[in-house]
């Protein structure tokens, strides 16, 4: 990845519009600052790592992003809308959905009907929910889902069963699941880990894809190879709080970053 491009001529690129403000916020379990009064975007059409040593606080900024505790202070805004005291269902309505560790499809389904029953969360009823399945085998919904798989490269699999297929398939399926159901910002907790260097690669264009298509990636990695190939913005914590930001390339000279994560054998 290159560091920021600048140029002499002409005007300065805008900036993507902000998909996930995260300003202020703090959180403590039992005494211990997890988080101290962080502050970061993830633009629209951008992936952002949050990277840092283990202990730093990434999980915990998923969780409070994602609604899985409440901040002690600050707040959090998705697509523009204040979501820091709304319950965490609510807030995958405003196009924010966590992904990763573990896959959540539905292994005796087939691929095709995991991504239907994803599609649920946009059912505003019970017919709306039964009818992609049952009567119109042409319908929206499974026409969306096939075309979804056709532009991921994954639509061999449409019918074949989630449990025979190799993990990496797994991860990107669950990827195309979580779009379909209305996601336009993706939290990914490691979504390289497990797996081969092959699928990895897959895995990379895969995210690219999803990012060159407009959507917000923001990604939990150690693997600095794989955060180099996708994020454009890299934020550094060190014990809850952000010690650095900015392009890897520039991050990673950092001096207190190389002490408190990258090292000082890394190039
Ligand atoms: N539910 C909890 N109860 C108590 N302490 C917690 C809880 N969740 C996180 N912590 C503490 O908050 C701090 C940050 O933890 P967190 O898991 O967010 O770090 P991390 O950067 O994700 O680490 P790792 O890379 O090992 O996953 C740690 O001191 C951890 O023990």
């Amino acid at each position: 990845m290159s560091s920021q491009a600048t140029s002499t001529g002409g005007a300065a690129p805008e900036a993507a519009p902000v998909a996930l403000a995260v300003t202020g916020i703090s959180k403590s379990f039992a005494g211990v600052h997890a988080i101290r009064n962080l502050s970061f975007v993830a633009r629209k059409g951008e992936a952002t790592a949050l990277i840092g040593p283990n202990g730093a606080g990434k999980t915990t900024v998923f969780n409070l992003v994602s609604g899985v505790y409440g901040v002690d202070a600050g707040a959090v805004t998705v697509n523009g809308v204040d979501v820091t005291h709304m319950p965490s269902r609510r807030r995958i309505g405003c196009g924010i959905a966590r992904s990763f560790q573990n896959v959540r499809l539905m292994d005796h389904l087939s691929v095709l009907e995991n991504l239907l029953v994803g599609q649920h969360i946009r059912a505003a009823s019970l017919t709306d929910l039964l009818t992609p399945y049952r009567l119109f085998p042409n319908h929206r919904w499974r026409q969306e889902a096939r075309q979804a798989l056709a532009d991921n490269g994954l639509e061999r699999y449409a019918n074949e069963t989630v449990s025979g297929l190799p993990y990496g398939v797994r991860k990107r399926v669950d990827l195309v699941r979580a779009t379909l159901a209305g996601a336009s910002i993706l939290l990914l907790d490691e979504p390289a880990a497990g797996l081969n260097p092959s699928e990895t690669n897959d895995l990379r264009d895969h995210l690219n894809l999803l990012v060159a298509q407009g959507l917000t990636l923001v990604i939990v990695e150690h693997d600095m190879h794989f955060i180099d190939s996708i994020c454009s913005n890299v934020v550094v914590l060190n014990f809850g709080e952000k010690i650095a930001e900015g392009p890897l390339s520039v991050v990673r000279q950092d001096p207190e970053v190389r002490r408190a994560y990258i090292g000082d054998g890394e190039n």
